[in-house]
């Protein structure tokens, strides 16, 4: 909070949000925000960026500590990852989803040595996220002694210090090279959210920035499908490209044809493409959506 005697006009509205600094969440979460319309910092060693036009400033800050400022009502609200909000036990809840970042959190061991949960108790755990692992642990009743690291956590078993690594897994790769086996469900599955205190009532500039996000969210998610079909096929058409809402269906020079557009999922488009094509469908057009406020 501000140390002046009575409150900063300027910063009492200005809506303030924590980005990481640095690591695998930084750049992509300074992408989103630049595509939701915010200026962004453009020297990495910029701590803050004020966003005037938009009313909203931006604090770099490392991810890890990202959900104590959020939590503690300093920041209004931060992007840090799922795994990090939890490990802090800060006063903080999640908003949204942000889709990226996404990683799962897991034990991992020497195979021939622990390869269950079960076989955790008494063992030494490395990990650079004690808050999470101790509050699984404890979740699941097992009592373990863990190591708290700040990073490289697989070097611990192979140098003797631990049994047990608990961390961030997205490809595997490193495990694999370490020769460690993953074991039991993973702790978590995180990605970066959005996370706001738990305490402090919305800043009213939240809604437009969530607005926004969630125009990326979707922009990134969706496609928009353009082509012409025969009116009198439009109902089976219509069944493969629902929309959100509805499709926009409007009448075409050529008689008995209409031109439809919708928005379908990136994911399926060629299979819906194929399948329009089958139907009769023609000058079926793909095009990206940049930005929207469904
Ligand atoms: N491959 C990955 N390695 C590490 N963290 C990842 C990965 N993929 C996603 N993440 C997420 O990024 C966040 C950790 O970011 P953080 O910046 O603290 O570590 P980092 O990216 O490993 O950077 P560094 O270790 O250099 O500080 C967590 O939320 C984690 O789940
Ligand atoms: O499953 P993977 O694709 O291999 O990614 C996960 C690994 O990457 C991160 O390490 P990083 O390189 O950030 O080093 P750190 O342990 O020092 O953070 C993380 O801590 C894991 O070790
Ligand atoms: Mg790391």
């Amino acid at each position: 909070m501000s140390n002046l005697p009575f409150p900063d006009k300027e910063h009492s509205v200005m809506l303030r949000v924590a980005v990481p600094n640095k690591g695998t969440l930084a750049e992509k979460a300074a992408q989103m925000l630049r595509e939701a319309g915010y200026r962004q910092r453009t020297d990495p060693k910029e701590l803050v960026c004020r966003d005037e036009s938009n009313n909203i400033e931006f604090f770099y800050l490392r991810p890890k500590d990202i959900a104590t400022y959020v939590g503690s009502g300093d920041l209004d609200v931060g992007i840090t990852g799922r795994d990090l909000l939890i490990d802090s036990g800060a006063p903080a809840t999640e908003v949204v989803d942000l889709a990226f970042g996404q990683a799962t959190f897991r034990f991992a061991a020497r195979p021939e040595d622990v390869d269950s949960v079960q076989e955790l108790g008494g063992r030494r755990v490395a990990t650079a996220y004690p808050g999470l692992v101790e509050r699984h642990l404890t979740e699941l009743g097992i009592k373990a002694d863990v190591i708290r690291l700040d990073g490289a956590v697989e070097n611990a078993i192979r140098l003797g210090l631990a049994d047990v690594v608990a961390d961030v897994v997205e490809t595997g790769a490193t495990l694999r090279q370490a020769g460690l086996v993953v074991f039991g469900e993973p702790l978590l599955r995180s990605s970066a959210v959005l996370v706001r205190c738990s305490a402090a009532p919305a800043h009213p500039q939240c809604e437009q920035l969530l607005r926004r996000l969630h125009g990326v969210l979707v922009a990134r998610r969706y496609v928009m499908l353009a082509y012409d079909v025969p009116a009198a096929l439009m109902a089976q058409a219509s069944s493969l490209t629902p929309g959100i809402e509805s499709p926009t269906v409007s009448p075409l020079h050529r008689e008995g044809w209409v031109a439809v557009q919708a928005m379908v999922l990136r994911d399926d488009v060629h299979q819906i493409m194929d399948e329009l094509y089958q139907l009769g469908a023609r000058a079926i057009l793909v095009t990206s959506i940049q930005a929207c406020r469904l």
